[in-house]
Order: C-alpha cells, then sequence, then structure tokens
C-alpha cells in the first residue's frame, strides 16, 4: 500500500486524538496518540515516587520506562511495564503533572526517538501531538495544525470530562498546560508548509472533512 504519513499537532482539546483516529480510520492507515506517551511516563514517574522537579531523574525513569502503545485506531491500548494505563493516564493529576515531563528536554529527545520509529515501521500513519509537524517527521506527506478558540476546546475538555472539572479546573488543564508546553514546542502557530484547520466553528464531521482535504491538497 502507499505510503502516507501524516502529521497532526495543535493545542489542547482542539480535536486531535478523535479527528486523527478517525482520519486514520478512512485512510485504512494506523494511529499513533504522541501525547499517550508523555501522559504514560508521568504517570509511572509518579507511580515510582520520582520527584518531577529532578530533570535528571525525571529523563532516567523516562530512558528505562517499557512502553507499549497500541496504533490501531479501534484499540486504545497503553500499558507500561505491562500495566494497563489506558483509562489512569487520562486522569486530572496526570494532565496537571505532564509539562513537567514534557518540557524536559532529555525526555523530549528519548520519546521523540520512539516515536520515529514507530512511524518508520508503518508506511501509513496519522501522528498527533504538539511537536509531530515540526520535530518528529517534518518530512510527512502531510503536516497539519489543527486549532479552535479557547473557549470551544476548554467547552469540549468539560463535555469530555462529564461535566466534573470547574472553569478554574479546565483553565489549568487546557489553557495553562499549552502555555507550558509551548516554551518547548511550537503549536500555536503553523510553520512554513503547514496548513491549518481552525475547528471553532466546525462540527466534528466538518473538521475531518477539512483534515481529509488538507491530506489531499498537500500529499498529491
Ligand atoms: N470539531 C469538533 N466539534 C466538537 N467537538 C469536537 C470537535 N473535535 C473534537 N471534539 C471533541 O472535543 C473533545 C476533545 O477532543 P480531543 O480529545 O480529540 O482533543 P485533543 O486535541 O486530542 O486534546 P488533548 O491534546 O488535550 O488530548 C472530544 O470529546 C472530541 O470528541
Ligand atoms: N508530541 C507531543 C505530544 C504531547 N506533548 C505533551 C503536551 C501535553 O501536556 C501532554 C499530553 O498530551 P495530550 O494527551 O494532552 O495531547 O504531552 C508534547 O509535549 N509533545
Amino acid at each position: 500500500m502507499e505510503r502516507l504519513v501524516i502529521a497532526v499537532d495543535g493545542p489542547s482539546g482542539s480535536g486531535k486524538s478523535s479527528v486523527s483516529k478517525e482520519t486514520a480510520r478512512r485512510l485504512d492507515a494506523v494511529y499513533l496518540d504522541t501525547g499517550a506517551m508523555y501522559r504514560a511516563v508521568t504517570w509511572h514517574a509518579l507511580d515510582a515516587g520520582t520527584d518531577l522537579s529532578d530533570a535528571a531523574a525525571v529523563a532516567d525513569a523516562v530512558r528505562a520506562a517499557d512502553l507499549e502503545i497500541s496504533t490501531d485506531p479501534d484499540l486504545e491500548s497503553v500499558k507500561i511495564h505491562g500495566t494497563d494505563v489506558t483509562e489512569a493516564i487520562r486522569e486530572p493529576f496526570v494532565s496537571e503533572a505532564v509539562s513537567a515531563v514534557a518540557t524536559n528536554l532529555e525526555a523530549r529527545a528519548e520519546l521523540v526517538r520512539r516515536q520515529r520509529e514507530i512511524i518508520a515501521a508503518n508506511p501509513r500513519i496519522v501522528a498527533e501531538g504538539r511537536d509531530i509537524t515540526t520535530v518528529v517527521a517534518p518530512d510527512a506527506d502531510a503536516r497539519i495544525l489543527l486549532t479552535a478558540s479557547e473557549e470551544a476546546r476548554m467547552r469540549r475538555r468539560g463535555l469530555q470530562l462529564g461535566g466534573t472539572q470547574s472553569a478554574q479546573d479546565l483553565q489549568r488543564q487546557v489553557v495553562a498546560r499549552d502555555a507550558k508546553d509551548s516554551t518547548v514546542s511550537s503549536f500555536l502557530i503553523a510553520s512554513d508548509g503547514v496548513a491549518t484547520v481552525d475547528s471553532s466553528d466546525l462540527d466534528f464531521e466538518e473538521t475531518v472533512q477539512a483534515v481529509l482535504a488538507a491530506v489531499t491538497a498537500q500529499s498529491n
């Protein structure tokens, strides 16, 4: 089957995971959620009692992490040292701690290395995160920045978490996390050659169609 590497970046709650997964299904590709990798190693570091303010200890923990992630868009599964953490990594305590790992440059280098290995092993893949269009796969066949207004992103995340989070919680988990994460990767403005899809006023299906159109425009 013809090679098709699609890179998708964007801020929290813009729809990267859900839209990329659906795009992968429609293009008969696999799907890589790189944010889940950052979340899994953060869960592991917290579980092991690693001091997240100790950069060397965090980097060691990430390098030693035995991480397995499903690339099947219809099977969400993340395991760390054999423990299934698929659900646990979505908990707010992980969302609030993950930037400590994501801003650790040695930890990033290790995860970027592993992400490139997965992409190299899967010629048809949609990979999404914060630095896929710029660092992990700048040579992808299609590169897309998926954005949405802060208001839309917080509303979507609130609905996704079943209305359990206060406005202040959502602000911390979405806007404050993006502010920290954007100190080490550029995902708020599209880099040269990267197409922007703004989903603020689009529903889910319209967003998938806009991404598919951007893929067609770039890969032909
Ligand atoms: N265009 C859209 N319109 C309405 N809801 C959407 C749209 N796109 C995604 N959603 C919903 O918004 C929520 C957040 O989407 P998703 O988890 O895919 O975002 P994300 O960018 O991957 O976030 P994060 O980076 O924090 O994991 C989900 O419940 C998803 O179904
Ligand atoms: N390529 C990536 C992917 C994710 N991150 C960071 C940013 C987030 O704080 C965290 C979790 O990602 P999410 O599940 O919310 O998409 O991981 C990153 O720095 N680079």
